[in-house]
């Protein structure tokens, strides 16, 4: 057997052969199924992107009204998951919530048939279209409400946003909203897709694919740092208090959230396409003052760091987004595996279509030959 370098992290090393998505780290490029994001982001909406993205071409149009049409006929969540939802404690954070529910859907669906194409479909369908109301339902019980009910007039992004606030969302905001989930729908070999892949290798169900994914997602240094990074802009709280706060982080080698990646070595082509989206809310509906902190942030780091290629990455400008959205941080993360969760059906519908069992190996470090030490002499 060939023996490879051990790599922590397994940077640099190939986990699978994939179509779906492409990242070119060093000109700042990402593509799903070769079409430039920018252009994904002007001209596309979130359920378009994830039909590409699931079926590896964009759908005619009449593909694309079946799809559409299918998701929104199974938005609503059964009355069990529901009642299993507001027995979770409110404190609890709405990423377990999420990963909870996303398992328990797989309860009701327990016949696994991953050869049949319809199967597959069904599961997409299913997943896309419930998630969105799992996290609204969450938010709105934690408050001691009822659910909305998800409304058929409405399109995606809208319908969640109205589940969310009990009202409809002014359309800017609801076409902003769809552009930040086809920005963070795929991104090739991440540690949740990964996750995705690994489960799935197993030819386990789908609703335990992205029950994993999403336990993998919500880590600080993955999707849950979109949530630190506010937490950290509020308390920095001032455009003078960013150096002294950088210099501290670099001194006590403590990372600064929102920057740096594994594969982007200039600023993340997402971020870019974020950062305009946050200026056009604050165009219309009012400044966020933390804008300010935040941009002398990405000068200082770049300053201080850019020569290691550390740059604001997709967590940097989609929290102020969110924020200036009136959307509670805790529900960044649960958002982003909103959008996510197409990409990981992507990958766990190509993993199948050549499924071998992830199984790599490890470099042992520990003793050999230990006699064992009987309890009382020990
Ligand atoms: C959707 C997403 O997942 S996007 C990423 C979201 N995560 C974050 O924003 C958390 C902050 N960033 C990080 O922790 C890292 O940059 C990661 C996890 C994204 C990438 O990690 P890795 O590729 O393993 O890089 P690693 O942590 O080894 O860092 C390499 C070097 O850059 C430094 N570095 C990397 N990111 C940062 C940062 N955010 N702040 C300060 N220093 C950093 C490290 O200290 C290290 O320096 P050294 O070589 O002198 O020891
Ligand atoms: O690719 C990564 O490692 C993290 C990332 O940007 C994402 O998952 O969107």
């Amino acid at each position: 057997m060939m023996v490879c370098e051990y790599k922590p992290g397994l940077e640099g090393i190939p986990a699978a052969q994939s179509s779906i998505s492409y990242v070119d780290g060093q000109k700042g490029i990402l593509e799903y199924r070769g079409i430039r994001i920018e252009e994904l982001a002007e001209k596309s909406t979130f359920l378009e992107t994830a039909y590409l993205l699931i079926w590896g071409e964009l759908p005619s149009k009449e593909e694309l009204e079946t799809f559409e049409h299918e998701v929104r006929y199974h938005r609503r969540i059964k009355y069990r998951i529901r009642d299993m939802m507001k027995c979770f404690p409110e404190s609890g954070h709405p990423m377990d919530a999420l990963q909870a529910s996303a398992a328990a859907l797989g309860l009701f669906y327990s016949l696994r048939d991953l050869h049949n194409p319809a199967y597959i479909r069904d599961s997409v369908v299913r997943l896309i279209a419930t998630i969105p109301t799992m996290v609204a339902a969450f938010q709105l019980m934690r408050k001691g409400n009822d659910p909305v009910r998800p409304r058929d007039d409405l399109d995606y992004s809208a319908n969640f946003l109205y589940m969310l606030n009990e009202q409809e969302p002014d359309p800017l905001m609801a076409r902003i909203f769809d552009i930040c989930l086809i920005l963070q729908v795929e991104h090739t070999m991440n540690a949740s897709t990964f996750s995705a892949r690994v489960t799935a290798s197993t030819l386990t169900d789908p609703y335990a694919v992205v029950a994993s994914a999403v336990g993998t997602l919500g880590g600080p240094l993955h999707g849950g740092a979109n949530e630190e990074v506010i937490q950290m802009l509020e308390k920095i709280g001032t455009v003078e208090n960013v150096r002294p706060y950088i210099e501290h982080c670099l001194q006590t080698k403590s990372k600064i959230m929102g920057f740096g990646h594994r594969v982007y070595k200039v600023k993340d082509p997402r971020a870019i396409i974020l950062q305009g989206l946050a200026e056009q809310l604050f165009e219309k509906f009012g400044y966020d003052k933390f804008y300010d902190v935040a941009q002398e942030m990405e000068r200082v780091v770049g300053e201080k760091l850019g020569s290691k290629g550390i740059y604001p990455n997709i967590d940097f400008y989609s929290g102020l987004v969110y924020r200036k959205m009136g959307i509670p941080t805790d529900l960044f993360t649960p958002i982003f595996a909103i959008a996510r969760v197409a990409g990981w059906l992507a990958h766990w519908k190509e993993q199948l279509a050549e499924n071998r069992i992830f199984r790599p190996t490890q470099v042992y470090n520990g003793r050999h030959e230990v006699t064992y030490t009987p309890i009382e002499q020990r």
